[in-house]
Order: structure tokens, then C-alpha cells, then sequence
């Protein structure tokens, strides 16, 4: 019988230390950590503040090199080749003198390969192609406006198409519901979960919100602080689409028990004060 060869993680970190600052002011925000994510997966980064979640996605999207250890994104080192990145942040940072449709539009002005066809099909498929997105996530109709006209619950879910407008391998999002009101979360997460379902791009999710993880994730990776590491990876086995109903249902209320009683047991002890 013909052996099935194993498949090869899309993001791969071996052994990745990585250190800030210099000399004997140093943190180790990282340590020997190592981590597969395969394509198409969502995982959830969770853990205690100053673990190191922001520190992966910055190492996986080369904005930062490990002290140590190695990257790998598509098998080869991270900037060995340029790979597609979407971005979202808790604060949507949407170009104030652009439409929302310009500022959804901005990646497939500036990321090869689609800078190179913009001019040509601005005014046609590109342009389309933001509609339908801005459709998918509810604000159809909304494209003419500015930024300051839309809710920010409107501008994040704008900020989600604007980072998966030209198709990224990898889609990064550092807490981007994080400055929500909780119903507006709630139905955010329900958008970028069929944006998910639709697209399938391998996702990393920065989160301090368990529900939020347990709701989206297929992987949740719990980490500690001081020195920042993976301590525990948990499948999500909960079927898709996933509801806001659902995360009330023992199950789902267990995992994000078992998560905080992880985080809290991770947490570095606080400092006594006086
Ligand atoms: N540029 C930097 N210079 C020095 N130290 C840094 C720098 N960036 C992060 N750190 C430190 O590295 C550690 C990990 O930071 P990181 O931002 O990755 O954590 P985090 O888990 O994302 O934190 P939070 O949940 O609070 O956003 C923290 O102790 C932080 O203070």
C-alpha cells in the first residue's frame, strides 16, 4: 500500500526564541516555541497579557526576526519569498479621505500581483469584486460613504474586507473585536465566521475573550507569560455555524472554563501593592 506522505504545515515556528531589547534591559517574550498551522486552519491565540500572542503574528509576518529558531511559512523561511498577508486590528484605521469602498479597494492597489492590473480593472472587476464583499458583510449600499458617516461596528466590518480583498494566504487579526460592544461582537463574529466558511484562508486570532476563541477557532493555543510559551493546543470540536446560542451549551461553557482556569494558573503572580 502506497504510504500517504504527512501534510506539510502552511506556518511552521521550530524552537522560536525571540528576545526584545539589548544588553541587560531584555525580555524573552518568546521561548523555545514551536507551533503548526496548517492551511485553511483558524486557530486562537489566548494567554495573559504580555505572553507573546503579538509577538507570533509580528514573527509569522516577518515585520519581526526570531532571536532564534526558524519560521517557515509555505515550507521556506519567512521572506525567503513574499507571501499574501491580510491584516485587522482592534482600531480599524480606515483612510478618513477615502470612500469605504477606496479603502477596502487600497490592497489591490498596493499588493502584487494585483497592483499591476489595477488600472485596467479598476473600474470593472476590482470594483465589483468590493462590492460583493461589502455586500457579504451587510454593508451593501454603504461604499460612498467616509469613514466618520459608519458605526464602529460598520468600520470593522469594513476593516475585515479590506484585509481579505486580495485573498491572503495568511489572515492576521490581533484582537480586532476587542473594542466592540458585546452584541456587536456577537454579530461580528457571526460575518467573520461566514467570511471563513466562504473563504477559507488560514486565519491567526489574537483574542482575550475565551467565548470568542471557542466561537471561532478550529484551534485554540493557551500561553503563559514570563518566559512567553504554548502550553496547552485544544481542537474546537464544535460544528459549523457555529452560534451565539451555542456558546451557552455545557460543552462550550466547559472549554472556556478549562481555558481561564489555564490562563489564570499561567498568569504571572501580581506584584503586591502597598
Ligand atoms: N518592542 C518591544 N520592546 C520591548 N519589549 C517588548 C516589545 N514588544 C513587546 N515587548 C514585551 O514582550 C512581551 C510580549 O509582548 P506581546 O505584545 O507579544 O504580548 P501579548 O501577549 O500580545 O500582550 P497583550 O495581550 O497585552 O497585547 C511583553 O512582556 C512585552 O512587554
Amino acid at each position: 500500500m502506497a504510504e500517504v506522505a504527512p501534510r506539510q504545515p502552511f506556518v511552521q515556528l521550530q524552537e522560536v526564541t525571540h528576545t526584545y531589547g539589548r544588553l541587560n534591559r531584555t525580555v524573552t517574550a518568546l521561548d523555545k516555541t514551536d507551533l503548526k498551522i496548517f492551511e485553511g486552519d483558524f486557530v486562537a491565540l489566548v494567554g495573559p497579557s504580555g505572553c507573546g500572542k503579538s509577538t507570533i503574528l509580528k514573527l509569522i509576518t516577518g515585520l519581526i526576526t526570531a532571536s532564534s529558531g526558524y519560521v517557515l511559512v509555505a515550507g521556506r523561511e519567512i521572506g525567503a519569498e513574499p507571501v499574501r498577508v491580510g491584516m485587522a486590528f482592534q482600531n480599524p484605521t480606515m483612510l478618513p479621505w477615502l470612500t469605504l469602498r477606496d479603502n477596502v479597494m487600497l490592497p489591490l492597489k498596493i499588493v502584487p500581483p494585483f497592483r499591476k492590473d489595477y488600472r485596467r480593472k479598476r473600474k470593472g472587476e476590482y470594483r465589483d469584486r468590493v462590492e460583493a464583499l461589502l455586500e457579504q458583510v451587510g454593508l451593501g449600499g454603504f461604499s460612498d460613504k467616509y469613514p466618520w458617516q459608519l458605526s464602529g461596528g460598520m468600520l470593522q466590518r469594513a476593516s475585515l474586507c479590506r484585509a481579505l480583498i486580495h485573498e491572503p494566504q495568511l489572515l492576521m487579526l490581533d484582537e480586532p473585536f476587542g473594542a466592540l460592544d458585546q452584541f456587536t461582537r456577537e454579530e461580528l463574529w457571526g460575518v467573520m465566521q461566514d467570511l471563513w466558511i466562504s473563504r477559507k484562508p488560514t486565519v491567526v486570532l489574537v483574542t482575550h475573550d475565551l467565548k470568542e476563541a471557542a466561537y471561532l477557532a478550529n484551534r485554540i493555543c493557551v500561553m503563559q507569560a514570563r518566559p512567553g510559551r504554548i502550553i496547552d493546543d485544544n481542537e474546537v470540536p464544535f460544528a459549523r455555524p457555529r452560534t451565539v446560542a451555542m456558546t451557552y451549551d455545557t460543552d462550550f461553557v466547559s472549554l472556556t472554563q478549562r481555558l481561564r482556569e489555564l490562563i489564570v494558573a499561567a498568569s504571572p503572580p501580581k506584584e503586591a501593592t502597598p
